[in-house]
């Protein structure tokens, strides 16, 4: 069926094959109508068929390598843009500022129909060669264009709808070019949003990569969108002068006298070297501009060359560049679609095989926490037992592209005094029991990785004291040394209990909770996840390849409440499968082994009577695997750790 809307460009087509001179009325936009004239005054022919100029090998060869950072970017954004719109016959493209194609995703569907078959690497889409087109317009305008059917200029093009936003770098110059296409018919609402929320992603790494030797600071009005695609970025040299600032900074300071060179005093209403120190010392800042509004600041990095604090008592902190270039980021499996979600502030991919998250909340979360590790903020993970805390954690590592390792720490785990050893290191014969040599300590093992801090909540009163030091300065003193040393490591801290309840039972430091509430998730309990069933099936598939489950069992499994979340569901399952005759399991088999397990606490209440010896003895069966242990008594690494502390402590 042809739309209305490609029945008037048809008809806007044959005015002008007529021989009008100016392109007929009704155009949809203001920008479409300056292309058709552009071309027009080109010369160029509507109706011919032109063939794509496509550039040699060498010389995209050679483009490629000119867009350096730029392209890597790109490609991350691609890559990430692919997950999001999979499935819906789409070709994504990143173009160079000349409108050459560097890099391109295209769904298989797409090019083996042939209608995107022009659209390959090396190919070439300014306006004045291909007419009207996303790409070519996006360059010719400088803004993001949706370029629908047959307001392609050509006709040939007139099957295809283009969305593309231009990349400018951190001066404000047009750098490349990002662009989605499909048929007309399969067009989707949210792309364009998410072409141009990519575009922004790209511009701010490139932003912040450019800028990596000065400040960048992330600015909102609001605190809590700080870590999102919707602050604006402002970097300053060492004399507190603007070199470069995003657009979001441009429309959220409006009124200003926002450009590059203003001062950061004439912008607002505080001094710079007093405002760096003090940003040096808490991380994130209350200011107030020149017009008198609240803005909350926090540094994206903060080289030490910016001015030494003059306020006493403050501590310096030099920041490092982040981490590696999200291109090397690893492989990604991908359960989530963003089909018919508004678009939020960030999109990301999932990033770590297995993890399912097609539940809203949990992709609310997984989007957190992708701005926040941009911004290098500690996140506090909140949720049951259970609930994917630490795939999330794992998430966030990979996400944030940082090149070192993640290292996740149970708080539970250990004694304070030992604790504090294992976490900042010690000199060589410290304490007894100590190595000669010493030992790092496991921050210093995450230096350019992340740490989570498991079970949060159980952190020793006298390390959380440590931690907040740690926190303002990211310096590590071993125990028994008398040096520190400098680390960069991204903080997350996850736990299931109630953080306000446990400062106000006084077991947890205010201070130490404000600081790492800066960003909190929350997962969801897997009850009420909208995702149950895929869940389900993934963790079966995980116990057993060749397993499978009717709907009918899932619908029974999806009646539980669930305590243990995914480790109870993961322990359910098991005990189907082993119930069930085939490797099929139905509702019966479900039915058999869920009432033996209701109330949903029960794995709990089993290790409770007799349970030291059960842990003791699955401990020594999985070779000292605490992981493994939780997983086949279907109860959390702290349960399991707290048994293993009281065992030690009886013998
Ligand atoms: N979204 C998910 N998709 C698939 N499997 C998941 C998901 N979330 C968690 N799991 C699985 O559930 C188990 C528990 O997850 P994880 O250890 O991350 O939870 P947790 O919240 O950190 O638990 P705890 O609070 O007990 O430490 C793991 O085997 C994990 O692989």
């Amino acid at each position: 069926m042809i739309e209305p809307h490609q029945r008037q460009m048809a008809h806007a087509h044959a005015v002008m094959a007529r021989g009008s001179a100016m392109p007929p009325d009704g155009m949809p936009s203001a920008d479409i109508l300056d292309s058709w004239v552009r071309c027009m005054q080109t010369g160029l022919d509507a109706r011919a068929t032109t063939s794509i100029e496509v550039v040699e090998a060498a010389d995209l060869a050679e483009r490629r390598e000119r867009a350096g950072v730029t392209r890597r970017l790109a490609r991350a954004e691609l890559e990430t843009l692919a997950q999001q719109i999979a499935g819906s016959n789409f070709l994504l493209a990143f173009a160079d500022q000349e409108g050459v194609i560097l890099d391109l995703y295209a769904d298989n569907r797409f090019t083996m129909n042939g209608r995107g078959a022009g659209i390959v690497a090396g190919s070439c889409w300014t306006e004045a060669l291909c007419g009207t087109n996303g790409l070519g317009t996006a360059l010719a305008t400088g803004r993001s264009v949706a370029v629908t059917g047959l307001e392609h200029y050509l006709l040939q093009l007139g099957e295809i709808s283009c969305t593309a936003a231009p990349v400018r770098d951190a001066l404000g110059d047009i750098v490349g070019v990002l662009d989605a296409s499909s048929y007309f018919e399969s067009r989707q609402r949210h792309t364009q949003a998410l072409v141009q929320m990519a575009a922004t992603h790209i511009e701010n790494g490139l932003l912040v990569h450019q800028m990596r030797a000065r400040l960048v600071l992330a600015v909102h009005p609001r605190p809590e969108f700080i870590g999102t695609l919707s602050a604006g970025l402002l970097a300053f040299d060492t004399e507190g002068r603007v070199c470069a600032f995003n657009s979001r900074a441009a429309s959220l300071l409006t009124g200003l006298e926002l450009a590059r060179g203003s001062a950061f005093d004439l912008l607002f209403d505080e001094p710079f070297e007093r405002f760096v120190a003090k940003l040096r010392h808490s991380g994130q800042l209350r200011l107030r501009d020149a017009l008198g509004s609240i803005v909350y600041a926090a540094p994206v990095h903060l080289p030490a060359s910016h001015p030494v604090p003059r306020v006493p008592g403050l501590v310096v902190h030099p920041t490092r560049a982040r981490g590696a270039p999200a291109h090397e980021r690893p492989a990604r499996t991908s359960h989530a679609t963003a089909d018919s979600v508004d678009p939020p502030p960030a999109f990301v991919a999932n990033f770590v095989a297995g993890f399912v998250a097609d539940d809203p909340a949990v992709r609310a979360a997984m989007r957190t926490v992708a701005s926040a590790v941009r911004l290098r903020v500690p996140i506090l993970i909140h949720g049951e037992t259970g609930t994917g805390k630490e795939l999330l954690a794992h998430h966030a590592h990979a996400v944030s592209g940082r090149q070192g390792e993640f290292v996740a720490v149970n708080c539970g785990a250990l004694p304070a005094e030992l604790f504090e050893a294992e976490l900042f290191g010690y000199a060589g014969g410290s304490f007894t029991g100590a190595r000669r040599e010493g030992s790092a300590g496991l921050i210093a093992r995450a230096d350019g990785g992340t740490l989570l801090l498991d079970e949060l909540g159980e952190l020793p009163l006298a390390l959380q004291a440590a931690l907040l030091r740690f926190l303002d300065d990211q310096r590590v003193r071993p125990v028994g040394s008398t040096t520190t040393r400098q680390v960069d490591v991204q903080l997350l801290a996850a736990t299931h209990v109630d953080l306000e309840a446990e400062v106000q039972a006084r077991r947890f430091r205010a201070d130490l909770l404000y600081r790492l509430d800066t960003v909190r998730v929350d997962l969801p309990p897997l009850r009420r996840r909208s995702d149950f069933g895929a869940i389900a099936h993934t963790v079966l598939q995980a116990i057993d390849r060749s397993a499978r489950i009717g709907d009918d069992a899932i619908a029974a499994l999806s009646q539980h409440a669930w305590s243990g979340n995914m480790r109870e569901l993961r322990s359910v399952l098991t005990r189907a499968l082993l119930a069930c005759e085939s490797s099929r399991i139905e509702r019966a088999d479900i039915e058999q082994v869920l009432p033996a397990l209701a109330p949903s606490a029960a794995p709990i209440s089993v290790l409770q009577q007799g349970a030291l010896a059960q842990v003791l003895r699955e401990f020594e069966r999985t070779g000292h695997s605490v992981s493994q242990t939780s997983r086949n008594l279907g109860v959390s690494r702290t349960t399991v750790y707290r048994y293993l502390r009281e065992g030690s402590a009886a013998r």
